[in-house]
């Protein structure tokens, strides 16, 4: 018998990621070759992101996907997030000309607790939330907070795409194959102070530390690389990434929702005190998932250096938290 349609609810349909986003969704690339899926589609309320999203849907139409149940346009979140199982939080305001990293923080915690407080109000009690929109961490705990009827950890923050990028650097500098490389860690915020860490990571078997046993490359080059990636991706196309983001999306939940297995995965979530972390930071950690929950993995050794870096990316999420505290009456 087929499955039940699952709802998913994405902001920011009509944009870029979204673009590359609800192709792979609808095809069953993040909740299977069996699960059906209907699409809940949330942009602005302006004319041209309504009739770009439009399009979007004709497109989506046109796909003929077998796996797609059906579909909704909405400009509000509270029909947008109805019942919804998983939501992908994409939509953000992006940084415009002149616009400080405290306005930007200001104008995104709008955004996030008013979609925070709908996702409480409508969406399934099981409701899994993934935030994509920039910045990621605060975004989601800005959400997270504004859902007070909704548990914490169904919450998170995409930290995928800095683990991606950390594989195939590891790979190629070890020129082997990125499918083969377990246990990489990506620790903290979704900015350029997230701490890529291979210390534990394998090949095959094999440290990966022991093969690459080169610390100037990892704190000048490897660190640096994934840290300045999205800038990077800027500067080559005159857009930030999108394809490698959504693709980051579709791995992030699937994992969530499919296990991995006893593998290692990085996902931004509201911490538990693990690793002197603070409680509620949303903060990048290394999970297995099982059953459709994560746990954080345990008992990693965290040495001089990695403590510098985890200490460094923690104190930017602080400032991020401390310069929304206000708006969530904190
Ligand atoms: N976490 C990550 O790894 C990662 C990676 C890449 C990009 N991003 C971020 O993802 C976000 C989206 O990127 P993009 O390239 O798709 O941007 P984009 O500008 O192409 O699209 C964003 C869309 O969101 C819509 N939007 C804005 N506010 C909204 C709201 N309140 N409700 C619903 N829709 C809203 C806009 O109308 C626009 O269509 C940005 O914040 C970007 O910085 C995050
Ligand atoms: O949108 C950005 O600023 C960059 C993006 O978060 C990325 O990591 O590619």
């Amino acid at each position: 018998m087929a499955k039940t349609p699952k709802r998913v609810a994405v902001t920011g349909a009509a944009g870029q990621i979204g673009y590359s986003l609800l192709f792979r969704i609808a095809n069953g690339d993040m909740l299977g070759k069996d699960q059906p899926v209907i699409l809940q589609l949330l942009e602005i309320d302006n004319e041209k992101a309504q009739k770009a999203l439009k399009g979007v849907m004709m497109e989506l139409e046109d796909c003929a996907f077998p796996l797609l149940a059906g579909m909704t346009a909405h400009s509000d979140p509270m029909t947008a997030f109805k019942d919804a199982d998983v939501a992908l939080l994409v939509g953000a305001r992006p940084r415009g000309p002149g616009m400080e990293r405290k306005d930007l923080l200001e104008a995104n915690a709008q955004i996030f607790t008013v979609q925070g407080k709908a996702l409480d109000a409508v969406a399934s009690r099981d409701v899994k939330v993934l935030v994509v929109g920039n910045p990621a961490n605060t975004n989601a705990h800005i959400a997270m907070k504004s859902a007070p009827n909704l548990p914490a950890k169904n919450f998170t923050a995409m930290l995928r795409l800095d683990h991606n990028r950390a594989l195939s650097q590891v790979a190629a500098k070890t020129g082997t194959a990125v499918g083969d490389i377990e246990k990489m860690v990506v620790w903290g915020n979704h900015s350029p102070t997230m701490y890529a860490d291979y210390r534990f990571a394998t090949v095959n078997g094999k440290s990966v530390k022991d093969l690459i046993n080169d610390q100037e490359w990892n704190a000048n080059t490897f660190l640096p690389t994934v840290g300045k990636r999205g800038a990077a991706i800027i500067d080559a196309r005159g857009a930030s990434s999108a394809a490698s983001a959504a693709n980051a999306a579709i791995d992030h939940v699937r994992d969530w929702v499919l296990g991995t297995n006893g593998k290692w995965t990085t996902m931004g979530v509201p911490s538990d005190g693990s690793y002197g972390i603070p409680e509620g930071i949303v903060f990048g950690f290394p999970v297995t998932t099982e059953n459709g929950e994560y746990k954080i993995v345990q008992g990693l050794e965290i040495d001089a250096f990695s403590q510098e870096r985890i200490n460094l990316t923690l104190n930017e999420l602080n400032e991020e938290r401390a310069g929304v505290a206000h708006l969530l009456g904190q």
